[in-house]
């Protein structure tokens, strides 16, 4: 699915800036994200992507800038109301409900994040476990799961909020190859069911298998923007990403 060029955006970011002491991890960033659009985000450890996914989702505050959802300013709201909205994220580290079970955490993301009783659910929960083939795991504990099954897990929470913008926070990262193909199949076919994707990703391969678009983030600011196999390309990216100086 290629979203036409000129669709309204379901997230537009305007003059985000923040800083941490001495350190500027987002310098005045501009962005918008076409609904239907699967996004990819690269950049260097610590360039600030994660703490970018925070203000867009609520968890940290920008010292400037707005953030805009379907055309409304959501900068003021919690977390919480914007996901209400339709904002879902994962965690790269999973941050499950160790003590539950797979889908009681199931349950509790989607009545609380979906705002739905939680017997209303269950259908729905349980049709999202097939889909990220956690079922066999139902009612294990979250804590026990392997490290495949967490990262499935955290995007089965997120999906049970009813997203329409899904932020993916490294889930490829630790995977074995095989590993890492089930999760890219997983994250094509949730956009592909109409989610628009947002994708913080250091394996390269899988972001490029979804991704229509990747943004570089370096030093607060994004530095390029093109597909997957044009950015590594950019002397730039090749320089601050991948430690190649731009004359070699
Ligand atoms: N709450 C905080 N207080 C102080 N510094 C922070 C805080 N959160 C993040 N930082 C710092 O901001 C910088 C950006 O962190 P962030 O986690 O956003 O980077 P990242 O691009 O997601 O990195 P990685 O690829 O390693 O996950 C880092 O130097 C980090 O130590």
């Amino acid at each position: 699915m290629n979203p036409s060029a000129d669709a309204a955006p379901i997230l537009a970011l305007r003059g985000l800036r923040k800083r941490f002491g001495a350190v500027v991890v987002a310098d005045g960033i501009d962005l918008a994200v076409r609904a239907g659009e699967a996004l990819g985000v690269l950049g260097p450890n610590g360039a600030g992507k994660t703490t970018l996914f925070g203000m867009v989702t609520g968890t940290v505050r920008p010292d400037a800038g707005t953030v805009m959802f379907e055309g409304r300013d959501v900068t003021a709201l919690s977390p919480a109301r914007r996901c209400r909205q339709g904002m879902a994220r994962s965690f790269q580290v999973p941050q499950p409900f160790a003590g539950l079970t797979v889908f009681e955490n199931l349950v509790a993301a989607a009545s609380f994040g979906a705002g739905e009783g939680e017997r209303a659910t269950y259908d729905r929960c349980a049709a999202i476990l097939e889909r990220c083939g956690l079922m066999a795991r139902a009612n294990e504990r979250a804590g026990g799961l392997r490290l495949l099954d967490r990262k499935r897990l955290e995007l089965a929470r997120a999906l049970a909020t009813r997203p329409k913008l899904l932020l993916l926070d490294e889930v490829a990262g630790g995977l074995t190859e095989s590993e890492c193909a089930v999760l890219v199949d997983l994250v094509r076919e949730v956009r592909a069911g109409g989610v628009t994707v947002v994708w913080i990703e250091h394996v390269l391969h899988a972001l490029a298998a979804v991704a229509d678009r990747v943004v570089v983030l370096h030093g607060g600011r994004l530095i390029a923007e093109g597909r997957a196999d044009e950015v590594v390309r950019v002397p730039a990216v090749a320089e601050v990403y991948m430690g190649i100086p731009v004359d070699a």
